[in-house]
Formats: structure tokens, sequence, C-alpha cells
């Protein structure tokens, strides 16, 4: 199986050197699979937004090594960093981080415009993902015309049309009533199913966890707990992920 994601001993601790200090994350170890589909969860302040920016390039760590399709993260410098991210991370937060002033397909365009794809071979790359998250009515219009279910489909494009190594989402139905939930969820399922897109969730909600695959659950900047789903329904994933958080958060 080919890893997508090899993070060994990740440390993170924030805060200056005489200051006060917050050990965030503490010898974090895990790998994603490609084409897994992985949750993250665990009780507020645990660590995951941290792991989520370390992953994402926004941040590095203080010790140990993250490697990202074969490339170690933690090595790149400067404009590598925001070059790697642009190609190989796609990232669809709660809030849609829409451009209110450009259309959907404009917005879908922008990291590709911002790579120096051709104008042509972008419009071929915005309409193939267009329709694979059957969005391709409403392309024409501006966010402000859409639904939030909708925006948060335009943001998963703009995410998935670079083809980048990994899909981390964090909190990406927050926002949405329960059917745009669903709808999403069902998608990025699909997305992983039929396109093996590697996924990473970062959520406090079990129902959207209860579409990962395998879920990995943080407590005080370590990994306490990992379960499959393996054959069971979703359904009974979703209660075996109520009963963990329940042992969790006491
Ligand atoms: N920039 C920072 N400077 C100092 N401490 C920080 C910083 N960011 C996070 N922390 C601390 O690191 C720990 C982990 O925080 P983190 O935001 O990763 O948790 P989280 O699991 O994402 O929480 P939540 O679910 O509430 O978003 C917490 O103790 C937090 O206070």
């Amino acid at each position: 199986m080919e890893k997508i994601v090899d993070a060994q001993n990740v440390k993170k601790v924030y805060g200056k050197a005489q200051g006060k200090k917050t050990e965030a994350l503490r010898q974090l170890s895990f790998t994603v699979e490609k084409g897994e589909f992985i949750g993250i969860m665990g009780p507020s302040g645990s660590g995951k937004s941290t792991l989520l920016n370390l992953l994402a390039t926004l941040d590095k760590p203080t010790d140990g090594t993250i490697t990202i399709d074969g490339n170690d993260v933690t090595k790149l410098k400067g404009n590598q960093i925001a070059d790697f991210r642009s190609q190989e991370i796609g990232f669809i937060f709660q809030e849609f981080n829409l451009l209110e002033n450009l259309t959907a397909s404009e917005n879908i365009a922008v990291p590709l415009s911002l790579q120096g794809v051709k104008p042509k071979e972008i419009k071929k790359r915005v309409n193939q993902i267009a329709q694979r998250l059957s969005i391709d009515a409403i392309l024409e219009k501006y966010p402000a015309e859409i639904s939030g279910g909708q925006k948060q489909r335009v943001a998963a494009a703009r995410a998935l049309v670079t083809q980048p190594a990994i899909l981390l989402g964090d909190e990406p139905t927050g926002a949405l009533d329960s059917q745009s939930s669903r709808d999403l969820l069902d998608t990025m399922k699909e997305l992983n199913q039929n396109d093996q897109i590697s996924i990473l969730l970062v959520t406090h909600d079990p129902f959207s966890a209860s579409y990962c695959k395998r879920i990995l659950f943080i407590q005080d900047g370590v990994i306490q707990q990992e379960v499959k789903r393996n054959d069971q329904s979703r359904e009974s994933f979703y209660k075996q992920i109520l009963t963990i958080l329940g042992t969790l958060e006491q």
C-alpha cells in the first residue's frame, strides 16, 4: 500500500523558550494510505487543529517528521512550502472561504491560475470537476446567489481541481443544514470510493465521522484510540463513535 501521509514522532510545543509552554502534540505517529478516508476526533484542546495545520504545511512541528506523498514537508523552505501546498494539499473549511466577487467557476479556477495553467486547460479542468460535484448548472453564479451546500461543493471543487495528494477537511459540514451535510458527505464518500481520493477529516461531529473508514481519537496531544469501520453499517459505526467519545470526554 502507498502511504500518502507518514507522520512520525510529531511534537508541537507552543510558547517562547523562557515563557509558558504548551505541548499541543506529543510523539504522535500515524500513517494514511492512498485512498483512505480517515477521521480525527478528540475533545476541545486535544490538538486536532494543531495537527491539521502541520499537515496543511501552515506550521512546522517542533520535532518529528511529516512525509506527504513522499516529500518530507518539515524540510521544505520558503517558496517550496507554498508551491507544495498549492499542488499537493486540498483544503475545505467550515467557512467556505469563497471570493464573493468571483463566480463559482472563477473561484474554482483560482488555484490553477496561480499555478500558471493555461486558460483552455483551466476551463477543461474546472468543467470536469464541476461535473463530478454536480455543480455545472451554477458555475456562472456568484457565492451570494447559491446555497450553503452549493458553496461547499464549489469549495470542494476548488480544493480538488489541482488533483492534490490529499483532501483535508476542517469541520466542512459545520455550517451546513443536515440535508446538505449528508449530501456533501455522500459526495466525499463517492469521491473516495470511485476516484481513490484520500481524505482526512477533522470533526467534532459523530455523524460526519461515521462516513470515515478509520478514526483516530486524540487526547492531550497523543492518539488515544483508533477504530476501523470494517464491514459494519454506518449506523452501527456511529453508535461506536458515540460510545468512545463518551469515555474520552469524562
Ligand atoms: N498558537 C498557539 N499558541 C499557544 N497555544 C496554542 C496555540 N494553538 C493552540 N494552542 C494550545 O494547544 C493545545 C491544542 O490546541 P488545538 O487548537 O490544536 O486543539 P483542538 O483539538 O483543535 O481544539 P478545538 O476542538 O477546540 O478546536 C491547546 O492547549 C491550545 O490552547
